[in-house]
C-alpha cells in the first residue's frame, strides 16, 4: 500500500498548561478499517475533532490526500465525512426527505448518489419511513449515509457502536468493512472496547494518555488471539507438569493448580492426554486470550468488556 490517505505529523494538542495529544505520527490507507482503542480520556476524541478541523492544532498537522487541515482546510476536508457528535436528524421527516434537505447543502448531490448511499447503508426498506421511528442502529446508518453523500475518501466516525444492542453493532460493522472493501474509503473508527475493535478493524492503534502506544494489525494478531492461557486443577499435580512440559507448553504454578498456554483448538487433545496419564481432573479453564492479556497491561483493566 503506497498510496496515503491521511497522514498524521507530529500531532499535539495542549489545553491550558495540560498536554492533552503529545505528537502522533501514523498513515492510513484507503480501504482500511483503522481503529483507535484506548480507555475513556485517552485523547481519542481530541484527536478525531484535530482531524476533521473542529479543534485547532497545537502543533503538527495532519494531511489529507496530501492537503494540511491547517493551510488548505477546504481542500483537506472536501475527501472527509465524519460523525464526531449525534448526527442531526429530523425525527418529523422520513430518512429520504433527511438526506434530500441535507443534500440541498452540497453542491452538485444528484438524486442517484441518495439512493447509492442509501443502498451502501441498507437502508432501503426503511428510507420512507419517519426519522423518530427509527432504531439507534438504523439512525447511525442514516447518519453514516449522509456523511457519504458527497462521495469522501475517508469516514471518520467516532465510537460509531456505542449504545447499539448486539444486532445493531453487527449491521454497523458489516457497512462499515463494506465501505472500506467495496468502495476503497479509508474509514477511522474509535472505541474502548477491544472484542469490537478486533472484529471491526483491520489495524488498531492503541492510545493513552495522549499517546500512541502501538499500532497493531489484526490479521497477525489473530495467530496470539488464538492462544489461551489455561487454568488446571487436578491430581497428582507433578504428573500434570510432567505431561504439559512433554507437550513442549510453557506451564507456571497457581493457587490451587497450574496454568500453561496453548492453541483453544489443542485444548481438547490435552484434557485427552492427562485422563489417558490417569490424572485426576477437577476442573480446567481457559481464561484470557494473549492479545487481550497484552492489550490489557497496556490500556489498563475496566476497558475491556
Ligand atoms: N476543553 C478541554 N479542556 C481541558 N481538558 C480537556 C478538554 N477536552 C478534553 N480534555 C481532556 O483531554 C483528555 C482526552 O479527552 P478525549 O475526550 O479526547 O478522550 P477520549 O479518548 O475520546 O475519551 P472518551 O472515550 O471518554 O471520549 C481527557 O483527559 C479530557 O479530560
Amino acid at each position: 500500500m503506497s498510496e496515503v490517505a491521511m497522514k498524521i505529523v507530529n500531532l499535539k494538542k495542549h489545553i491550558g498548561k495540560k498536554e492533552i495529544i503529545k505528537g502522533l505520527d501514523f498513515e492510513i490507507y484507503p480501504g482500511e478499517v483503522f481503529g483507535f482503542l484506548g480507555p475513556n480520556g485517552a485523547g481519542k476524541t481530541t484527536t478525531i475533532r484535530m482531524m476533521v478541523g473542529l479543534m485547532g492544532i497545537t502543533e503538527g498537522d495532519v494531511l489529507i490526500q496530501g492537503k494540511s487541515i491547517k493551510t488548505s482546510f477546504k481542500d483537506a476536508i472536501r475527501h472527509v465525512g465524519a460523525i464526531v457528535e449525534n448526527p442531526e436528524m429530523y425525527p418529523f421527516m422520513s430518512g429520504w426527505k433527511n438526506l434530500k434537505h441535507y443534500a440541498r447543502m452540497i453542491p452538485g448531490i444528484t438524486e442517484a448518489r441518495i439512493k447509492e448511499v442509501i443502498a451502501l447503508v441498507g437502508l432501503e426498506k426503511a428510507i420512507h419511513e419517519k426519522a423518530g421511528r427509527y432504531s439507534l442502529g438504523m439512525r447511525q446508518r442514516l447518519g453514516i449515509a449522509q456523511a457519504l453523500l458527497h462521495n469522501p475518501s475517508i469516514l471518520i466516525l467516532d465510537e460509531p457502536t456505542n449504545g447499539l444492542d448486539p444486532s445493531g453493532i453487527r449491521e454497523i460493522r458489516q457497512y462499515i468493512r463494506n465501505l472500506a472493501e467495496k468502495e476503497n474509503v479509508a474509514v477511522i473508527v474509535s472505541s474502548h472496547l477491544l472484542s469490537e475493535m478486533e472484529m471491526m478493524c483491520d489495524r488498531i492503534g492503541v492510545i493513552k494518555n495522549g499517546e500512541m502506544i502501538t499500532i497493531e494489525s489484526v490479521k497477525d494478531a489473530v495467530g496470539q488471539s488464538d492462544m489461551k492461557e489455561v487454568f488446571v486443577e487436578a491430581e497428582p499435580i507433578q504428573d500434570v507438569r510432567a505431561y504439559l512440559e512433554e507437550q513442549e507448553l510453557k506451564v507456571k504454578d497457581s493457587e490451587g493448580g497450574l496454568l500453561f498456554n496453548v492453541k483453544r483448538d489443542d485444548i481438547p487433545s490435552v484434557v485427552k492426554g492427562l485422563v489417558e496419564k490417569g490424572v485426576q481432573v477437577y476442573s480446567i479453564q481457559a481464561q484470557r486470550s494473549t492479545l487481550e492479556d497484552k492489550f490489557l497491561t497496556w490500556i489498563g483493566e475496566n476497558t475491556i468488556e
